[in-house]
């Protein structure tokens, strides 16, 4: 089977489809009504977290969707689909591509990344992997590991680059991201507009993810509140 991920979304948007069980939204039900509008503005793909709302989401809208599994273990600073076990229940759906975190946290009971993608690649070979970095040594690390998308999706979200946002300074560090690899980029995280989205293809990522800022209302209303408190 030839995964053809890669060119159905080539300079394309992909929504971000997420509530967590803390979110006023959480349920597959709504989060496949999400896809199904974010199917009928255009989008190329969706990015779905869990295995019921990646499987609604399928079943509602047949795009093609980045999996992933956040798990929260105590002994673990990784969420992002963790373990070998996360892994394989979200690439049992189906799905074209499994993100995974690649930040040099710790991940669940000392798991060691490199071997879960090793054994992976042995039982889902034609399933593409995504790496959700944070830093330029994470997209290296990814790339010795042979991952074949690289995502900017945690850059902002640890310790080492709390504060920061892909867009600062006309987005110098994806920039930076597109020099140091040669694997195909996809643009995630706080990409809040839809110039700044035009930006990220003209730059040269493959496509890019935006969430929040089409499917999170808690936040968007939250960011209008704000204006006039
Ligand atoms: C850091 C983290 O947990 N990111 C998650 C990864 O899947 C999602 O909560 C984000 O919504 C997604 O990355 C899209 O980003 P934004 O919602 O900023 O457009």
């Amino acid at each position: 089977m030839q995964n053809s991920f890669l060119s159905q979304v080539k300079g394309k948007l992909i929504i971000s489809c997420q509530a967590l069980p803390e979110e006023p939204l959480h349920s597959s039900f709504i989060m496949a009504r999400m896809a199904r509008a974010a199917k009928m503005a255009g989008a190329a793909g969706i990015r779905a977290n869990s295995v019921v709302d990646i499987q609604a989401i399928q079943d509602e809208t047949g795009l093609p969707v980045i999996g992933i599994n956040k798990h929260v273990f105590p002994d673990a600073e990784t969420f992002i689909t963790p373990t070998l076990k996360d892994m394989r229940a979200v690439a049992a759906t189906g799905v074209p591509v499994v993100a995974v975190e690649v930040t040099g946290r710790t991940r669940p009971h000392q798991g060691d990344l490199a071997a879960d993608v090793q054994q992976f690649r042995s039982e889902y070979p034609d399933t593409l992997l995504m790496a959700d970095t944070a830093t330029l040594a994470n997209v290296q690390e990814a790339d010795r590991l042979g991952f074949d998308i690289i995502g900017t999706t945690m850059h902002g979200y640890t310790a080492e680059t709390t504060g920061m946002n892909v867009a600062d300074d006309d987005f110098a560090y994806l920039k930076d991201v597109l020099k140091t690899t040669k694997t195909p980029v996809i643009a995630e995280g706080k990409i809040d507009l839809p110039e700044k989205l035009k930006r990220c293809l003209d730059l040269g990522c493959t496509a890019v993810v935006v969430g929040g800022a089409i499917t999170r209302p808690l936040e968007i209303a939250q960011r209008f509140i704000a204006a006039i408190q």
